[in-house]
């Protein structure tokens, strides 16, 4: 569909103009003629079906029935003025009804004309009423084309006073009328043949005013096959172009660092899903082509040692590394964990986060342009452009979220070759999303939890058991182990009853008194340093209770702590549920992970403490989240370019998608640059697409 009459301003359309025009810009952000016809119904209405009055039984369903109006009359009320058209098919009554217009509505009606009357239905004693019908005269009503089912189109209170659903759908029709000879295939015909698609003429017409269920449900599957297929070749074919287009470094050698790691110093033995992500990162840097890796891997699953000994390789070959990570309390845990397992190495590990003092700074800087430096961890204060390295080989990047894009391209231009990246995320994404937006990055995922971990034993309370709770509490501490309290707000909130922080700490401190108990606390509005100890105390032993707010959310390792009380737990989200149980089940201690919350739960909550009592399992969580929140809200705003799909929902369409990714790559393992005869037209249309795509922007 290249053809320029698509690319019409919208006001153009006969039935439009400037008024209406404006209106549709604004409230629609339809500007075009093509834009309109990607303006997809948001459901559709049953018109082939005539009721009979007697038939008549549901109340507010909407319904159409043939019938004359026998009668019109205005009633009063103190409430306002109605005109009432007494309808009959013949055999039975009912009302037609109308509120506003009735000057206009009562002379335009004809009196004993047959009419079909179409609209929601209200009941009052025995009579229906159906209010501000759509009412067509028949012989209009059989003129008309779409006969089938009848398309309901999105709209917003603005847009539906000006422009009514039926006007929408006449100028559905008149676009159709004009446009439909210039729809042609982009989608190879071998494809169109094995898919069975519909050809994308009929599957626009059908979208619009299909014929028939069966026709509809084709008409979908092709357009949401088509737009995800695209999507899905956008992304594969950027990882093409910059796996030709992008040198990288080719660590060939394994050397000193790795091996004498591996053999004398690896503080336990690796899972074989962590072997087989080194040996898949291993591969990729040993290749002169730049790594682009996402590292997936549940809560707890060992990611760490993953990274460092990818560093390892980096090393080995005279290359710098650097981590980065969205929080300085998880930069710090980061330091901490990698400064361990490099100290038998003697390795020079720095942290440089916003709080790094200035001489600290300056000396961290002279050591990196010199080499002396060979695994710097921070926060993005490592992307300002003072940070320089002397060859950096490897960027580590801990991602929550996928953002930063720019920032990480910082990185690149840091050096002439770019270093591999290697993204992790703490967070398991769920498949399809991976697919939407990580789609254009290879994929590691360590599946296996290390050995000997007890699963957490997950419990739901209400806050009338709270006592038994502190019982349980007291006498895990009794054994020697050490419990996390976490609370969702730092201040009351007006308008919410939420447990407040600072009213939890005392309140812990009374009923866990000193010199039994000890408590830590690590909030939000504290300064890092003043985190910091607090953490410190808690991870030496000296406390036995943390309180905190999420600020502990990822990253922190504390092995002897095996209970997580999460107080409000309705407050959070199923992910960050899962991340802080993840603080616990560290150790070899049987662990749990205590769910309060209040006694009324709304249905979503409930179905997330109902999840997190159940699995364990990261990914399946995350598919449960992705359902009841959305993709949108699930990643962050800033993925919305990317999620903002016209008419495939990555919740309910996750096998077309699995199919569209399929034959995407069957498509480009044959044709890597779309050079055949057959994908001309393809190659152009993902072109233009990838032009305006914010995937493309995004992900450059
Ligand atoms: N193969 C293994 N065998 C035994 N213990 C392991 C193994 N791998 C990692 N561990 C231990 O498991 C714990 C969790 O590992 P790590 O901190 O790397 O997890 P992670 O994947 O980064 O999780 P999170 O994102 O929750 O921090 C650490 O205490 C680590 O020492």
């Amino acid at each position: 569909m290249q053809n320029n009459l698509l690319d019409t301003p919208i006001e153009y359309l006969k039935g439009v103009g400037p008024n209406r025009g404006t209106l549709l810009k604004k409230e629609l952000g339809i500007f075009k003629y093509k834009d309109l016809l990607s303006l997809y119904p948001n459901r559709y209405i049953d018109r082939t079906r005539y009721y009979k009055i007697n038939e008549l039984i549901s109340t507010n369903s909407e319904v159409q029935v043939i019938g004359k109006i026998v009668h019109i009359k205005i009633v009063e009320q103190k409430r306002g003025k109605r005109l009432v058209a007494i309808f009959t098919d013949g055999v039975s009554e009912m009302e037609l009804v109308w509120f506003q217009g009735i000057k206009w509505v009562q002379e335009s009606l004809k009196l004993n004309e047959p009419y079909v009357a179409f609209g929601k239905l209200n009941q009052y004693g025995k009579t229906f009423t159906m209010p501000h019908p759509e009412l067509d005269l028949w012989e209009e009503h059989q003129q008309q084309i779409q006969k089938g089912l009848q398309p309901i189109y999105p709209s917003t209170e603005k847009l539906s006073q000006r422009i009514s659903n039926k006007s929408m759908i006449k100028l559905m029709q008149q676009l159709i009328i004009e446009t439909h000879t210039l729809f042609s295939d982009s989608i190879p015909p071998k494809l169109i043949e094995t898919l069975n698609l519909l050809p994308l003429q009929h599957a626009l017409i059908q979208i619009h005013f299909p014929k028939n269920a069966e026709l509809l449900a084709r008409a979908e599957f092709r357009l949401k096959f088509e737009e995800l297929f695209y999507i899905q070749l956008q992304l594969l074919l950027k990882n093409i172009n910059r796996k030709n287009r992008i040198k990288g470094h080719a660590f060939e050698k394994v050397g000193n660092y790795f091996t004498s790691f591996y053999e004398n110093h690896l503080p336990f033995p690796l899972t074989g899903a962590q072997k087989r992500v080194i040996k898949e990162i291993r591969n990729d840097m040993g290749r002169p082509v730049q790594m682009n890796r996402l590292l997936q891997g549940d809560v707890g699953s060992g990611k760490t040692i993953v990274a460092f000994m990818s560093c390892l390789i980096a090393l080995d070959n005279n290359y710098q590394t650097c981590i980065v990570a969205p929080t300085e309390i998880l930069a710090n845990q980061h330091y901490i964990g990698i400064q361990e397992l490099a100290s038998p190495l003697g390795l020079e590990v720095r942290l440089l986060t916003g709080s790094t003092k200035a001489a600290e700074r300056r000396d961290l800087h002279k050591k990196l342009e010199s080499g002396e430096l060979h695994i710097l961890i921070g926060t993005h204060a490592l992307f300002e452009d003072k940070v320089k390295f002397k060859n950096l080989g490897l960027a580590i990047i801990d991602e929550q979220h996928r953002f930063g894009v720019e920032q990480r391209s910082k990185l690149w231009k840091k050096n002439i070759i770019p270093p591999h990246i290697l993204v992790m995320t703490a967070t398991p994404i769920p498949r399809t999303l991976a697919m939407s937006l990580y789609g254009d990055l290879d994929i590691s995922i360590i599946d296996e939890l290390p050995p000997g971990r007890k699963p957490i034993q997950t419990l739901h309370f209400f806050e009338g058991k709270r006592l038994r709770v502190w019982k349980f509490v007291k006498d895990e501490i009794q054994k020697g182990r050490q419990v996390y309290i976490v609370y969702p707000l730092i201040q009351e909130s007006e308008t919410l009853d939420y447990k407040n922080l600072m009213e939890g700490y005392e309140g812990i401190s009374r009923d866990f008194p000193l010199p039994d108990y000890s408590v830590s606390i690590v909030h939000g509005q504290m300064t890092p340093a003043e985190k910091d100890i607090e953490m410190e105390r808690f991870a030496s032993g000296k406390t036995n209770i943390m309180i905190a707010t999420t600020v502990i959310e990822v990253g922190v390792n504390v092995p002897n702590a095996s209970v997580m009380i999460i107080e409000s737990a309705e407050r959070f989200g199923l992910s960050q549920l899962h991340q802080l149980r993840g603080r616990v089940g560290r150790g070899a201690e049987q662990s749990y992970c205590i769910l309060m919350t209040g006694e009324k739960l709304s249905n979503d909550s409930k179905v997330r403490m109902e999840t997190m009592c159940r699995t364990n399992d990261g990914f399946e969580i995350s598919e449960v989240d992705l359902k009841l929140r959305g993709p949108g809200n699930l990643m962050g705003t800033q993925q919305s370019g990317v999620l903002a799909l016209r008419i495939a929902d990555l919740v309910k369409d996750q096998e077309i998608l699995q199919i569209a990714r399929h034959h995407a790559i069957q498509l480009l393992q044959e044709d890597p640059r779309l050079e055949i005869e057959q994908h001309q037209k393809l190659k152009q249309t993902i072109i233009e697409l990838s032009k305006k795509s914010t995937i493309w922007n995004y992900i450059s």
